[in-house]
């Protein structure tokens, strides 16, 4: 029995507005991706990863990740569900004993491997689905089409949900076998067939890279702690 973790890296970086796809995007000189491969198999319970790459940079991301045992690389697709969808459908060839799966973003390479073991833990414990989460912090308003508040939100039971999301295998295969839409998360998918999905705790480390400004702000934390451990 085997934990397989898939990595959706296909994704274009839009909104970071490089000249290349953000997973291969470096900071203080390793890439996103290279970050987030090593932090799953480094923290002691992921034995396989699966990522999906941008199609045209199958090589080039297979390259980059060559020095880590057990990652296998796939071309991604137009959606990040799609992207999922290619790596779960290669893990059962990759990982034909797995019996929990996490999907991670390669955009959250900083997460700690402590959220990392308490996803697994509560899948291998029974629950179906897992998600980390953490409050929300700010105030939340409804707006309607003309930018009016309709209303003030009750923020005590929101959460912001962030990724390794872990599922056992088999309820990941029947959500993405059931969904004919695609999702901004995979737990989503399970919610929509019925599937109770559990919360642990997040962690701020584990923002997803998304702004010129996440990178910077992972940037100067990196430089801090290098400084401090110096
Ligand atoms: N077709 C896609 C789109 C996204 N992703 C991945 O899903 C994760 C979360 O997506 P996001 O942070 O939105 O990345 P991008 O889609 O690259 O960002 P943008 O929307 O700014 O282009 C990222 O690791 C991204 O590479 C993917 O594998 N396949
Ligand atoms: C999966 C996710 O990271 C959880 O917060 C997020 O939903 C991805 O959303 P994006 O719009 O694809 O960045």
């Amino acid at each position: 029995m085997s934990v397989v973790a898939l990595v959706p890296a296909a994704g274009r970086g839009v909104r970071l507005g490089l000249d290349r796809p953000k997973a291969l995007v470096p900071v203080r000189g390793e890439s996103l991706l290279l970050r987030a491969v090593r932090g799953l198999l480094g923290s002691g319970c992921v034995q396989h990863v699966v990522v999906a790459a941008p199609p045209d940079q199958v090589e080039v991301v297979a390259a980059e990740l060559a020095a880590l045992p057990h990652a296998h690389v796939v071309p991604g697709g137009a959606e990040r569900t799609d992207s999922v969808r290619l790596a779960l459908g290669a893990a059962g060839e990759v990982a034909p004993d797995a019996h929990v799966v996490l999907v991670h973003d390669a955009a959250r390479c900083f997460t700690p491997a402590s959220v990392i073991r308490d996803v697994v833990s509560a899948v291998e414990a029974g629950a179906p689905a897992v998600v980390p989460v953490l409050p929300v912090t700010d105030t939340i308003k409804e707006v309607d089409g003309s930018s009016t508040v309709v209303k003030t939100v009750d923020r005590a039971p929101l959460r912001a949900v962030q990724t390794p999301q872990g599922f056992n295998i088999d309820v990941l295969r029947q959500a993405y076998a059931a969904a004919g839409d695609i999702a901004t998360d995979d737990a989503g998918l399970v919610e929509r067939v019925g599937g109770k999905v559990h919360t642990v705790d997040g962690h701020p480390d584990a923002l997803k890279i998304t702004t010129a400004f996440d990178l910077a702000v992972a940037e100067a934390v990196l430089a801090a702690e290098e400084s401090s451990a110096k």
